[in-house]
């Protein structure tokens, strides 16, 4: 399958279904009193992380996913339907980045994962919600809150726990070849891999993924060759395999290269562990592999391992190395993944019927609101103030229909119960004969009113 590691896709979540505006019609029941039922939420965007995904070829045919909108609410205080979820299979190690691909808004890292990325807007309220001791009959009702649209970019960064760097024709795809059962294409020329490629090392009970990409040269951060796009490929491993080719001229200008390209990449890909091989070893005379391991000692400062894919000699040995790191990490940070090259923020809310105050906080983890239930209470009271307010202002009006899109804050759950009991307060003491005509009226005939 052609592998494709970032895609552009527009998302959107599902409107609120509209609230409905309905009365009670039943034989000797006179003024039955409004049931609307309320709209049902809209669909979510869900993006989850499939096992056995490797690119996001599929996004590059299609790049519109839209969840359904919540279903209308029904006379007989029948509720709307929730819309259905729309649900993006991205693979394992895929990050969701916003337009201007700086910040990244969510990173998949398990199978299995799922985040709800867009919530669908919450339904409306039907006009039982705005039943109040001086409007009996009201022809109120929400439309639904919006669902929320983004324009995104899936990046795809590949999990593997080592990553194979070099200059191209280092060798890198030979050793991938010669310790998995990776088949990558190999040649005597640069560039003959295009696209990363992962293999499974298995040694004894123990394995490890590795990484083999593209090969760097100067100036990839500038865009040169194939540039550095696929240094993000091992960005998440633990430990860097940095294969320099040992038949080259001048192997410590060679070092140097890709160093400079690493240090320029930024991340924290320069400070990564990395293991030094000194390839093409057979091809190599013993006074030459000695003059250019020490060359390559003396600029790095590290231990410098001689082998060759080809022969297969001293590759044991730097698979053992690896795996000793890889062991080592794992037992210190299991989880990790480490930090992106981009900077992640959580995601700002967006129509939704939740409050943003101080005490509700967005949970980029769960892709939830969490927090405070202090705040829920806190808003139905400041909500239900405003409630109030409106009412007020209803009354002044003699009860006029108001324009959905001016209550915004006209529904909550406690605001009804609460005016469901003024209500019978209301009835007992007053004598409602102005509102008990409209009743009549609405329904007479009619099927319920629905927006
Ligand atoms: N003598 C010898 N030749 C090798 C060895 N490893 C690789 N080669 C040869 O070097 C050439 C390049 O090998 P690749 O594995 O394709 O190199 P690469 O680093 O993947 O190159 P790019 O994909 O272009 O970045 C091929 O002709 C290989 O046969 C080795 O250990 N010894
Ligand atoms: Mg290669």
């Amino acid at each position: 399958m052609k592998f494709l590691d970032q895609a552009k896709v527009f998302l959107k979540s599902g409107d609120g279904g509209p609230g409905a505006v309905a009365f009670r019609r039943e034989k000797f029941i006179e003024f039955g009193g409004p049931d609307g039922g309320d709209g049902g939420r809209g669909g979510d965007v869900v993006i989850e992380a499939a096992e056995g995904l490797n690119t996001l070829i599929d996004y590059r045919y299609k790049q519109h996913f839209k969840a359904q909108r919540g279903h209308h609410g029904m006379g007989s205080n029948r509720n709307g339907a929730r819309g259905a979820d729309v649900v993006l299979r991205v693979p394992v190690g895929t990050q969701i980045l916003d337009e201007n691909q700086e910040t990244v808004l969510c990173d998949l890292t398990e199978p299995g994962q799922r985040r709800v990325f867009l919530r669908g807007g919450d339904g409306g309220a039907g006009n039982a919600h705005f039943k109040t001791p001086t409007n009996r009959a009201p022809r109120k009702f929400h439309p639904g809150w919006p669902g929320q649209e983004q324009w995104v970019w899936l990046r795809l960064k590949l999990i593997a726990d080592a990553g194979l760097l070099g200059l191209p024709n280092a060798g890198k795809s030979t050793f991938l070849a010669a310790t998995t059962a990776a088949k990558p294409k190999i040649a005597d020329y640069p560039f003959t891999t295009l696209t990363p490629n992962l293999g499974v090392v298995r040694a004894g009970d123990e394995e490890f993924v590795i990484a083999d990409i593209p090969g760097l040269i100067e100036g990839a951060h500038e865009g040169h060759g194939l540039g550095d796009r696929f240094l993000g490929h091992v960005e998440r491993s633990r430990i860097l395999l940095h294969l320099i080719d040992g038949t080259a001229e001048d192997v410590v200008a060679s070092y140097r290269t890709i160093r400079n390209e690493l240090n320029a990449y930024g991340g924290n890909l320069a400070d990564k562990l990395e293991v030094i091989g000194l390839n093409k070893a057979d091809a190599l005379l013993d006074e030459e592999i000695e003059e250019k391991k020490a060359a390559l000692e003396a600029e790095s400062g590290a231990e410098v391992m001689i082998l060759s894919g080809a022969t297969g000699q001293g590759v044991q040995q730097v698979l053992y190395r690896l795996l000793t790191v890889i062991k080592e990490s794992k037992a210190e940070d299991p989880d990790v993944i480490h930090a992106p090259a981009t900077r992640s923020l959580p995601r700002p809310p967006v129509g939704q019927k939740l409050p943003d105050d101080g005490e509700m906080h967005w949970d980029d983890e769960i892709g939830e609101w969490v927090g405070g239930d202090d705040a829920d209470e806190a808003f139905d009271d400041e909500e239900h103030e405003g409630e109030e307010a409106a009412l007020a202002e209803d009354e002044l009006e003699d009860g006029e229909l108001e324009d959905g899109d001016d209550s915004e804050s006209d529904e909550t759950e406690s605001e009804d119960a609460e005016s469901d009991e003024a209500d019978d307060e209301a009835e007992d003491s007053e004598d409602a004969e102005d509102q008990d005509g409209a009743p009549q009226k609405d329904t007479n005939g009619t099927k319920p009113d629905v927006v």
